[in-house]
Order: structure tokens, then C-alpha cells, then sequence
């Protein structure tokens, strides 16, 4: 019998659209954070019509020079509803000026809970879909599997955090897991598993800042690699292969108050991003 349905057709994994773009435009994520301070520097209103007006400068300035675009949802969040609103539209401008899009959500939960989060950002058909979202695996990474699967099935992607750029976080991710393997490294082996044989990259990152000196862990999970805590916290670009050593290729060097700083000239903010840019090159080379 000939079949009359055919199955939907996969979408290009984030890691090839990922990889892509950094060979095209190098590495560079630029978040996007709109704190309230940032703001009334900017000349704003630390409300709904400031926060609408930072968001579409900085997509304007960055989003068809930069490989990813890093919306901070909680400065969006805290307006309600309506700065929701905002980051949608902030997503969705942001993609069509053909940046790739992280949201930063941080989500952890556990089962269908998760699963709702990975339908609000994963799914096609969801306003705030994006093209990869930030996640906590610290409920356990298995807790995850509702965000991988519907990543996998839309050709998104997840970074999962492993070792974050704050100093508060090594008394859980260092801390030694039952089987005597640091915590973070358990989270990395898990992400390297479900990498296994992607290429030309998984579309499983991990997240690991860095401020932090020698990583000290196996980053060989064949994925992405986000790397925050450049700029405002400390960290240069100079100091990636240093933290990253044989994995540094795989780096998404992560900027945000350090270019924000610049705004709201869009020719100011290009060329700090531009400048970041030039920094991660000279540190690491590629595009
Ligand atoms: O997931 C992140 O992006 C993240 C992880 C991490 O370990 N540390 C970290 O700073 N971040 C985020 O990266 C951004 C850093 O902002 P700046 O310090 O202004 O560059 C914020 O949005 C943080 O929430």
C-alpha cells in the first residue's frame, strides 16, 4: 500500500544553524538585559515604553551582525504581561533580522511541568518560540527530557547549565555526585550522550562561565559551549583558552552590560559589539 502521509519533514538541528552562524559571523552572543539602570542611562523610562524602545535599539544595532542574541526574560518578566508582549516581539524581530535567538529562562522543573515550559519555548507555534532556551538541570538532568525531546522534534536547541559564572555556584555544581564525579561533570557526560554523533554540532550546550579560571572538567560534549561573565563580571576574551583548553572552537563567548553599556548610539553599540568581536578572534581565531 502507498502511503498517503508523509512524516513531517526534521528540521535543521540548531547545532548545524549554530554552527553556521559562527563561521559566518563568529561566536559572539550579545545579550540582551534591560536593566533598569541601563535604562535611564539610555535616557529611558525604567518602564513599558523605555523597556519597548531598548529592546528594538539593540536588535536594530546587532541582530544582523552578531550569531546570537540573548534575551534576558526576567528584565521582561518583571513589567507583566506587557513585557511579555515585549519579548515577543523582541524574538520575533530579532530572528527576522537573522540572528539566532537564546532565550534566557533558566527553566528547571520536573515532568509535565517542564514539559509546559519546553512547549511555551520549543514549540513552533508558541509566541515566544526561540531558537534555543537556557535551562537548570540541578532537579536532576533526566528532569530535562521534555525541553530535549521538543528541541529535537522543531530543530531547537537547549544550553544546560553546568558551571555558571557566579561564585555561588560551585558549592552544588563542584560538589562530588554519588558515582565520585563532580556534579557539573555528570551534566556534561549526560549532554556529550545526547550529542553522540551529531555534526557537525549537537544542539545540547552547556553553560560555562567564563570567570572561571581553568574549568577544571571534560567539555568534550560535542555541543556548544556558552561562556558569560565577559564584560561586567570580570572576564576578557583573552581568558577563554585558558578556561575552555581543546574545546575552545566550540565557544559562544557571551556579552551583555559590557556592549549595553554603549547604547542607545546604534553606532556606538556596533562597535562595541564589534569590538568584543575582534577580542574573541585574536583569543581564539575562527570567523
Ligand atoms: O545563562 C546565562 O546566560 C548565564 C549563566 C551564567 O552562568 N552567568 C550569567 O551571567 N548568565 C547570564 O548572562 C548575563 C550576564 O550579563 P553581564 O554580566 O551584563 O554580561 C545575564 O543575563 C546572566 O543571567
Amino acid at each position: 500500500m502507498t502511503p498517503t502521509t508523509s512524516a513531517p519533514t526534521p528540521e535543521e538541528p540548531f547545532g548545524a544553524r549554530l554552527r553556521r552562524a559562527m563561521d559566518a559571523r563568529g561566536p559572539l552572543c550579545v545579550g540582551i538585559d534591560p536593566h533598569g539602570s541601563l535604562l535611564t542611562d539610555w535616557g529611558l523610562g525604567d518602564d513599558l515604553v523605555g523597556l519597548e524602545r531598548f529592546a528594538r535599539t539593540t536588535v536594530e544595532a546587532l541582530a544582523d551582525r552578531v550569531a546570537v542574541l540573548k534575551p534576558q526574560s526576567a528584565f521582561f518578566e518583571r513589567f507583566g504581561s506587557r513585557g511579555i508582549a515585549v519579548l515577543e516581539k523582541t524574538v520575533a524581530e530579532a530572528r527576522a533580522a537573522g540572528a539566532l535567538v537564546l532565550m534566557d529562562a533558566k527553566r528547571g522543573d520536573i515532568g509535565s511541568t517542564m514539559g509546559a515550559y519546553a512547549a511555551t519555548y520549543l514549540d513552533k507555534d508558541s509566541p515566544l518560540f526561540s531558537d534555543a532556551v537556557t535551562v537548570s538541570p540541578y532537579l536532576g538532568f533526566g528532569s530535562l527530557r521534555p525541553a530535549l525531546d521538543a528541541a529535537a522534534l522543531s530543530g531547537s536547541g537547549v544550553f544546560v547549565l553546568a558551571l555558571t559564572s557566579n561564585p555561588e555556584g560551585a558549592e552544588v555544581q563542584r560538589a562530588t555526585a554519588a558515582d565520585g564525579r563532580p556534579v557539573a561533570q555528570l551534566m556534561l557526560d549526560h549532554m556529550a550522550a545526547e550529542n553522540a554523533g551529531a555534526t557537525p554540532l549537537g544542539s545540547v550546550g552547556a553553560v560555562v562561565g567564563a570567570t572561571l579560571g581553568d574549568a577544571g572538567v571534560d567539555l568534550a560534549i560535542n555541543g556548544p559551549l556558552l561562556a558569560p561573565g565577559i564584560g561586567a563580571q570580570g572576564a576578557t576574551p583573552a581568558d577563554l583558552p585558558g578556561v575552555f583548553g581543546a574545546a575552545v572552537g566550540n565557544v559562544v563567548p557571551s556579552v551583555s552590560r559590557g556592549v549595553l553599556r554603549h547604547g542607545p548610539d546604534l553606532g556606538a553599540l556596533r562597535e562595541a559589539a564589534d569590538r568584543f568581536a575582534d577580542e574573541v578572534r585574536a583569543a581564539i581565531g575562527g570567523a
